[in-house]
């Protein structure tokens, strides 16, 4: 394996010349001796490929460009081509023999990958014993690894956990079986399971782009685009209260500089960082953070956008994501809320998605990393009846205008995103399970890091020292 620019693998080849027949036997030997002793390895996968994910190429790349490589790893797939939505996740909940496989990997998007998270998840838990109604639930961890070779529209998931969405270097990162735990956020309505999420759960804006670009699926990627100028410009804003238990103190900040997000040590998300680096923690934000367990923060107003990142959230659209420092493993997620605010200072805030400057730094924005949350929407009649007085009270003269306000105020509630599903419920509770999966990759690798051979961060099995005069093609 080779690395290229942008976090991208590629595979190389490397060819040794021996001076006898015998020496060469013996290498031969040696190397698969010493491979086998990588036990992280996969060696049989069960596959599932949406074919009409993205721009409706997934056969192709896996065929073309995954399949091969598997093969030369010696490593055995059994494929499902889905024949309808929601085909993978019903299979792994009730009949794939999981026995046999080392992993599971998805070929699409992240709907797709969605479908085998709840697919993976709903199983272990069941097998289990596990209640996953009960939002206090003590979920058990997954014991299969999820590979995702990106062939999808936004491929967000992808593209925050291995730094690119390609799929030759998605598809080494699950040969040499690098291994990425992740945290996964469930979500309640009333005590009753509703869905997981590990990406975005977005109210108001994101939301909103969700539900209009649902309804023009045929347009392909460019749905979003148009979906998010609409939304944009429509402006609308809901009210509700959000109550949320924040993190520990030593799990960091959103707004921190400390650039440790899903890195292969990341101290945060780490077992023993969590105790060794509080301190070092609480110094950098030098301020005392409530440390109280079980205590909920309240807050009321009317927001613009209410997000929840439990990663960064980054893709080609956004290359730092919704909340930069997010981590994939910490056990907490981020709550970004966005205030109600002109269109000029909103258009300021996402303008910051695309560029290096601090989308949290501006009055009408604020964020917290949380334990858990619920958003409560305003009872939608009181919302109506108490906005028509205000409306009055403001402009209040003529009819005309009355009208006017009593309509823009009508859209009270908005919906909830969870990872490109639209929820069916506005009051909901959430709660982060920490490291709940473990996904094929390695986060996204810092410059030295990607200096190294990826054979070096393997451990001491693959480090030969070749005694034998040999040349690279
Ligand atoms: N055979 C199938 N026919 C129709 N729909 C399918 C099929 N297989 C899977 N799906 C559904 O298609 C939806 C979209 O798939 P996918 O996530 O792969 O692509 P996408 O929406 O283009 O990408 P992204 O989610 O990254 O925006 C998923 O929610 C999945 O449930
Ligand atoms: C003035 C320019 C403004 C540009 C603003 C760009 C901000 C982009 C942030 C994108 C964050 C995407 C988070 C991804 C979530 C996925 O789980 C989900 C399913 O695929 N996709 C969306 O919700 C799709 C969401 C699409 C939103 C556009
Ligand atoms: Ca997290």
């Amino acid at each position: 394996v080779r690395r290229t620019s942008g976090h991208q693998w590629t595979c190389s080849d490397v060819t040794f010349h021996c001076t006898s027949q015998r020496l060469c036997e013996q290498w031969i030997h040696v190397i698969n001796e010493q491979l086998s002793f990588h036990t992280n390895r996969p060696r049989s996968l069960l596959v599932y490929i949406n074919p009409y994910g993205g721009k409706r190429q997934g056969r192709r790349v896996y065929e073309q460009k995954v399949a091969p490589l598997f093969h030369r790893a010696h490593i055995s797939a059994d494929v499902i081509v889905t024949e309808r939505a929601n085909h993978a996740r019903d299979h792994l909940k009730t009949e794939a023999e999981l026995d046999k496989y080392d992993g599971v990997v998805c070929v699409g998007g992240d709907g797709m990958f969605s479908e085998i998270l709840h697919g993976l998840v709903t199983r272990t838990q069941a097998d289990s014993g596990v209640d996953q109604d009960q939002p206090d639930a003590e979920l058990v961890p997954c014991s299969l690894h999820i590979g995702i070779i990106p062939a999808g529209s936004t491929d967000c998931i992808c593209f925050a956990t291995v730094g690119t969405n390609d799929p030759v270097t998605s598809a080494l990162h699950i040969i040499v079986g690098d291994s990425q735990p992740m945290d996964v956020c469930s979500v309640h309505h009333n005590n009753s399971f509703l869905r997981y999420s590990v990406s975005l759960l977005g109210y108001g804006f994101y939301g909103d782009v969700l539900s209009d670009s649902e309804r023009n699926r045929w347009q392909g990627p460019a749905r979003y685009d148009l979906s998010g100028v609409k939304t944009f410009l429509s402006h609308n804003y809901y009210e509700g209260t959000v109550s949320f238990l924040p993190a520990e103190s030593n799990k960091g900040d959103p707004r921190d500089e400390l650039k440790l997000n899903g890195k292969p040590v990341c101290l945060v998300c780490s077992q023993q960082g969590s105790t060794l680096h509080a301190q070092k923690y609480k110094n950098l934000q030098g301020q005392e953070r409530r440390e109280k367990a079980n205590e909920l923060l309240v807050i009321h107003g009317k927001f613009l956008a209410i997000n929840a990142a439990n990663m960064s959230c980054a893709c080609p659209r956004s290359p730092k994501g919704l909340s930069p420092s997010a981590h994939l493993a910490d056990g907490n997620t981020d709550l970004i809320l966005v205030r109600k605010c002109s269109r000029l200072d909103f258009f300021r805030h996402l303008l910051r998605h695309t560029n290096k400057d601090d989308q949290f730094d501006h009055s009408f924005v604020e964020v917290h990393r949380v334990r858990r949350f619920r958003f409560q929407p305003r009872h939608h009649e009181l919302a109506s009846l108490e906005d028509l007085s205000e409306g009055l009270k403001k402009s209040g003269f003529s009819p005309i205008c009355v009208t006017q306000t009593t309509c823009n105020y009508s859209t009270t509630h908005s919906s909830w995103t969870c990872d490109g599903e639209i929820l069916p419920h506005a009051d909901i509770q959430v709660s982060v399970h920490r490291q709940l999966i473990r996904l094929f990759a390695r986060g996204i690798e810092e410059e030295q890091q990607q200096q190294r051979s990826v054979f070096e961060d393997l451990g001491p099995h693959l480090a030969l020292e070749p005694s034998l005069h040999w040349t690279v093609d």
